[in-house]
Parts: structure tokens; sequence; C-alpha cells
């Protein structure tokens, strides 16, 4: 952030120079006042006209300078909050999948709306706020002991303990906001799991259960924020109390010097305003620090990281020969049970695999590894013997696309969902529609390519959501494609036409997660792989395994 600041130097440093320039209006105020009461006080008309006149000239060159000081300062705050939302945007995106997966969404959808409007009012504006009436209390300070070094001695001491006070109190917020955000973040992944489950609400008749644990979530949120209400109450009022003293100090003593005849009440006036231009910042930065503080918390909850670990890695431009997984061993994190137990696999470039087999036997889990959203425990995944853990993950995503069961779909047009906005002719985003089984839904539909798809494909059925991300893979030609039960929700004839087009791509090295066991498909892959219990059971072509008469053959029949 602060190097954000820096970016927008000559914005910042003409602030700094109003924050100079404001200040020196306020106190030429102070003296046009006191002009105004000593002329009076001695009677002299013409005195107190011109006091009156630079009075009037004094506050409209304060009010200009004031409002383009202000403007400055919503310009910069505006500039800088928008370049750093990108940058935490970014940093988000830049995760690698195990970063992101370990986290709720909850906390990203936390730290990308309410902590930047947090950072936005506590930290920005309040480092403009502070600065700007630190600047002010400085110059009216040095006013103050120019006019009267004794009154404004006086007027120091007695704001000092009230500073204390306040300072522990920002403390005390600034560690309570930490606990505020993770109330948030709990609070928000609670209410995006009750949105997103309401169907199952719904149609399971429970809400009542749900409306109970929601409230329990929400009353633990508002206490923490009661509690941090309080201390913002106290600081308030200690503000305002430590004003009052200050004020108190300056009119007591300076009529005492005034007794004295060692002051004229004008200088006393325009001492009390100078005292008016010091308790005023004091209270808004005793408040402002707090603030200020539990907005430095927010910020420093999350790190705008540049580049992941996955990033920093070789490139890799082309497949050229083979995968291969060698002897590899792998549990997931935090769980006991071995998935793999020295599993060996090697997939020449070009071909086209099946992998059936039982739930749970760990088909998914082998597409996930090669596209490195775990490592291996043990062993080591190669592309052309070259390590996937060496390769960059851009350079790996580039190689390899994946389609999953489960499809997200955007909330644009099914071109925007095809495209995910990179450019691609028309040409080619013809030809991954009609690869994709897509072609008579976008020339049945009135707005063709432009036809929305609504909040995670609402307008479409579970078989067009399939092959749009099915489109959205074919279009990227990457010389590896993966289909994780990626035509589940699609009948048998479409299923036929779609991985037909796909095993008739050309030098594409294709595997493909199926419980639909179609001869007619199965025939066309090279390889069928049969997976039980994490072992690869059975390799072969489709007449091979029916041969064998082993486990695939059982299934096989089964099936029919
Ligand atoms: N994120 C995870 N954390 C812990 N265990 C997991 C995780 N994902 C899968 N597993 C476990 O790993 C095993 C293999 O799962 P995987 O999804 O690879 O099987 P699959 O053969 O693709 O099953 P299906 O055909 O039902 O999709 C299962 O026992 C599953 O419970």
């Amino acid at each position: 952030m602060k190097q954000l600041i820096k970016n927008h130097q000559k914005a910042f440093y003409a602030f700094m120079i109003f924050n100079i320039l404001v200040p020196l209006t306020n106190i030429a105020f102070a003296y046009a006042i006191k002009g105004i009461i000593d002329s009076g006080m001695s009677q002299n008309k013409e005195a107190l006209t011109q006091a009156v006149l630079v009075g009037a000239i004094v506050i409209f060159i304060y009010a200009g300078l004031n409002f383009l000081s202000l403007r400055l300062k919503n310009k910069l705050v505006r500039q800088i909050m928008s370049r750093y939302k990108n940058k935490v945007l970014q940093s988000i995106l830049d995760r690698d999948y195990r970063d992101f997966s370990n986290e709720k969404s909850g906390k990203f959808i936390s730290v990308l709306t309410e902590n930047m409007k947090k950072i936005e009012q506590d930290y920005l504006h309040q480092y403009f706020n502070i600065s700007k009436n630190l600047s002010l209390m400085i110059f009216s300070l040095l006013a103050m002991f120019v006019g009267n070094w004794f009154l404004t001695l006086l007027v120091i001491i007695a704001s000092i303990i009230p500073m204390m006070i306040s300072g522990f109190i920002g403390q005390k917020s600034a560690s309570l906001q930490n606990r505020a955000m993770i109330a948030d973040q709990k609070y928000l992944a609670k209410v995006k799991d009750i949105l997103a489950g309401f169907l199952v609400i719904k149609s399971f008749n429970v809400k009542d259960a749900i409306c109970e644990d929601y409230s329990h979530e929400s009353e633990k949120f508002d206490e923490i924020y009661f509690i941090k209400g309080k201390f913002d109450v106290l600081a308030n009022v200690i503000s305002q109390l430590s004003g009052m003293i200050v004020f108190l100090v300056a009119f007591g003593g300076g009529m005492y010097l005034v007794f004295n005849g060692s002051t004229t009440i004008g200088s006393v006036t325009a001492i009390v305003q100078l005292v008016n231009f010091v308790v005023m910042p004091l209270n808004e930065i005793g408040m402002g620090m707090s603030k200020f503080r539990e907005g430095q918390t927010t910020l420093n909850a999350f790190e705008v990281k540049d580049v992941t670990g996955l990033q920093t890695g070789e490139t890799k431009e082309y497949f050229d020969d083979v995968i291969s997984f060698s002897n590899i061993d792998f549990s997931y994190p935090n769980a006991e049970e071995k998935i793999f137990n020295h599993l060996s696999l090697k997939i020449k470039k070009g071909e086209k695999i099946a992998i059936v087999g039982m739930s749970g036997s760990g088909k998914s889990t082998l597409l996930n590894l090669l596209l490195r959203f775990y490592d291996v425990t043990s062993g080591y995944i190669s592309i052309d013997n070259q390590d996937i853990q060496a390769i960059s993950a851009e350079s790996l995503y580039n190689l390899m696309t994946i389609v999953q069961q489960d499809v997200y779909i955007f909330d644009d047009t099914l071109r925007a969902n095809i495209t995910l906005n990179q450019s691609f002719t028309d040409e080619e985003i013809k030809k991954a529609v009609q690869q994709s089984g897509l072609e008579s839904y976008v020339l049945e539909n009135e707005l063709g390519l432009q036809a929305l798809c609504g909040e995670n494909g609402s307008n479409l059925s579970g078989g067009q959501k399939q092959r749009v991300s099915i489109a959205r893979a074919l279009i990227r030609k990457t010389p590896i494609l993966l289909l994780d039960e990626a035509t589940s929700s699609l009948d048998n004839q479409v299923t036929t036409e779609i991985e037909s087009s796909i095993l008739d791509i050309q030098n594409l090295t294709a595997l493909v997660v199926t419980h639909k066991l179609n001869e007619n498909i199965l025939k066309k892959y090279d390889r069928i792989l049969f997976m039980k219990d994490g072992v690869i059971v059975e390799d072969g072509s489709f007449s091979d395994l029916m041969d064998r008469r082993g486990e695939f053959c059982k299934l096989f029949e089964l099936s029919v």
C-alpha cells in the first residue's frame, strides 16, 4: 500500500502543499479575529473595517484551498484504491489451487468487499486526514508559541493525559479489529453457504434449523462489533473531554494573563481560536489513530503476494513424447489413507485413453496430480522426462486443459463463457461449438452466442453447461485434454457424438474418466485403464480387455 501511495508522488506532494497552505489561512483568520477585537476595544473604526475585510478575504481563500485539498484527497484515495483492489484480486488469482482450496471462499469475499471498505475509510482516508490535522496542529501550535509561549505550554500539558488514554484505546480497538475481521469472514461464509443451498433448504423443509444456525453465527458477529463499539464510544467521549479541558485551561490561563496586563483580550481570543485549531485536529487525530490502526490491521491481514511458488518454474512450450507416472505414492493432505502406492503409468503423445473403474478408485485423483492440484508424496510425474514440479504452473496449464463434471459458468454470454474473454476468431469459436455439440442450441437461440447464461448458468440445462465447458476446453487446443466425467449429464447419443469428435482430433492426447461403458465409443480408445483401489488392474484396448474376461469385462457385461 505504501508503494501505491508512493506511485502517486506528484498528487501526494500537492496534497502536502495544501496541508501547509490551509493551516496558514487558519492562523491568518485567528489573527484577523485578534485585529477585530483589539480594534473594537480601542474603538478604532478604520482598523476594525480593515480587520473585517482581511478576515473576509482569508475566509474565501481558506474555502477555496480546503475545497481543492479535499478534492485532491478523494481523487488520490480513489486512484490508490482502484489499483490496490486490482492487485488484491490478482494476488488471489495468483494463488495455486492448493493455497486457494485450503481457505474458505468467505475469506476472499470479505477481503474484496468488507476489508476494502475498511481500508479505504479507516486506513487511507485517515492517513490523509491525520497528516492534514497534524499539519494544522503543528502550525497552530507554532503560532501559539509565537503569540504566547506560557499559555501554549499550559495547553500542551493539559492535553497530554487525554492523548495517552486515547492512544491506549486505539491499540485495544486495533486488536479487536482482528477478531472482528475473522467474525466477518465466518459470517460471510455462512451467508454464502445458505444462499447457495437455497434449493436444498427449501425442498428439505429445513428453514427453521438453518435460521437457528444463522442466528448463532450472527450473534457471535454482533457481539464482537458491540464490544468494539464500546471502545469507539469511549474514544469519542475522551476526545471530547480532552477538548473541553484544553479550552478551560486556555481561557482560564489567558484571562489570568489579561488581569496581569501581560496580554490583550484580542490576543487571548486569537490564542483560543488557535487552540481550536489544535483541539479539533487533536480530537480527530485521537479518533483517527484508532481507526487508522484498525485499518492497518485489516490491511496487514491479507498479504498481497505477487508470485507464488508454482509460478516460478521452467517454461515448457510443447508436449513431444510421453507423460510418465513413476512409482508414485499419494495421500491427500491430512488424510491417512494412501490413494496410490507405487503406481506407474506411461501415456504416449496422441494416445486416447479411457479411465474406468469403481467409484473412489482414484480416477479423478490421477488427473488432479497431473495438474499439480496436489503433489505426489513420493515418486514423480513427468512430461517428456521433465518433472512437472519443475514446470511453471502457467506452462502446465498451457499444455493441458481439464473439463470436470461440475462446471462453472460465468454470469455472462455464451461467447464469453467459451472464450473466457480471450481473443479467438469466429471460425475457431464456430468449430469449438460444433465439436462440443452446442451448435443446435446456438442456432435455435435468438441471441445466438450472445445469449446470457445466467448466474452459474441458471439459463442452461446441465447438459448444455457441460457442452459449454467442453467448447471452452477445445477452443484452447492444448496438446493434452483431460475429461473427468465431462459428459455425465448428456445422453448416450450426444456423448457419442462429442467423444467421437474429440477422439478424431489428431495429435491430441486425451485422458477421459468415464462411467459410461458404451461399446462403440470405448472401441475408439487406444487404451482403457481399469482402476480399483488406487491400482490400475487392467490396461489395454477394448478387445484386449474383453478377451481377458477380467474385472472390466464383468463390469461392462453388467452395464449392458
Ligand atoms: N480432497 C480430498 N481429500 C481427501 N480425500 C479425498 C479427496 N478427494 C478424494 N478423496 C478420496 O480419494 C479417493 C479417490 O477419490 P477419487 O475422486 O479420485 O475417486 P474416483 O475414482 O474419481 O471416484 P468417482 O468415480 O466416484 O468420481 C476416495 O476415497 C476419496 O474419498
